[in-house]
């Protein structure tokens, strides 16, 4: 049918018009009749750095633990390669390709860095697999191109306790893009480095979005110029503005209520 005879109801809402890989529209989660996130709509494109900033408190974590199934929306959607996650459980999102880092790095310390990459290779995954995991080339190789491309392959057989933060950091990176995710949420990655790690961390970004977006929560704001294709700005828990880093930082409402404090 002719796209103009259709009713309008059915012509092209954003998530349907173009492949967003991510398409999140009318988010909204309530604590006790509080809403930490209010009728949220964003759009992230295949191979995209977004990064969503705010003050304190403005909803940007709860975001995140939306998409990756660990909070519950009230109501809205959340399209990711057009299918619904809402509905799926934190392991299943996990397995449709989302990764997500915490602010607290969540690695093994007793084992190296090759073998905290070798467990979170997918077949490894599980306790039992993991035992009796066969190094395999195929494994191996991948885990050689991770430690370079986190900038570790000179630590492969280092215990991760001796890793600097900003290492554990690239380390727990690394243990996500073993998995391949399509879509990797990272909260305030370099929290506690120092300033060349933070740069190297931007180099590291940028290198790893083809083919996968990254989704980021940071409050540095020089680290989010160096990466950032596009900036979602929330406050009280609604989206206050979006657009490149260079437009949204002269955005009036945006130096009132975050950058000019
Ligand atoms: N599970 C929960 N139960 C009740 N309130 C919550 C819960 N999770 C978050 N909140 C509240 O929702 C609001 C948004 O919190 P959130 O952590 O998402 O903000 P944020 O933008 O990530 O802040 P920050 O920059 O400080 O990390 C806050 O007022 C917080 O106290």
């Amino acid at each position: 049918m002719n796209a103009a005879l259709l009713p309008s109801t059915l012509i092209g809402t954003p998530a349907d018009d173009k492949n967003f890989l991510l398409a999140v529209e009318g988010l909204t989660v309530s604590f006790d009749g509080f809403k930490a996130v209010n009728d949220v709509s964003f759009y992230v494109d295949p191979d995209e750095i977004r990064v969503i900033i705010g003050p304190n408190g403005a909803g940007k974590t709860t975001v995140l633990d939306l998409i990756c199934g660990r909070t519950k929306a009230s109501s809205g959607s959340i399209k990711y390669k057009g299918q619904e996650l809402t509905r799926l459980s934190e392991s299943a999102i996990v397995q449709a390709g989302v990764g997500r880092k915490f602010q607290t790095p969540s690695i093994y310390d007793d084992l190296t860095v090759f073998e905290n990459l070798e467990i979170s290779f997918p077949r490894g995954r599980s306790v039992f697999g993991a035992l009796t995991f066969k190094r395999d080339a195929e494994v191996r190789d991948r885990i050689h191109e991770i430690a370079q491309t986190i900038f570790l392959k000179d630590q492969l057989d280092e215990r991760a306790e001796f890793l600097s933060h900003g290492q554990k950091q690239w380390l727990e990176i690394g243990m996500l893009l073993i998995q391949d995710p399509e879509l990797l949420m990272l909260d305030e990655p370099v929290a506690g480095m120092s300033v060349g790690e933070r740069i190297k961390t931007a180099e590291l970004l940028n290198q790893i979005i083809k083919g996968r977006s990254v989704l980021v929560i940071e409050h540095d704001m020089k680290f989010v110029e160096d990466i950032a294709h596009r900036v979602t700005v929330l406050h009280q828990g609604r989206v206050l503005s979006e657009g490149s880093m260079e437009r949204v930082k002269t955005d009036p409402k945006v130096v009132e209520v975050y950058l000019g404090h």
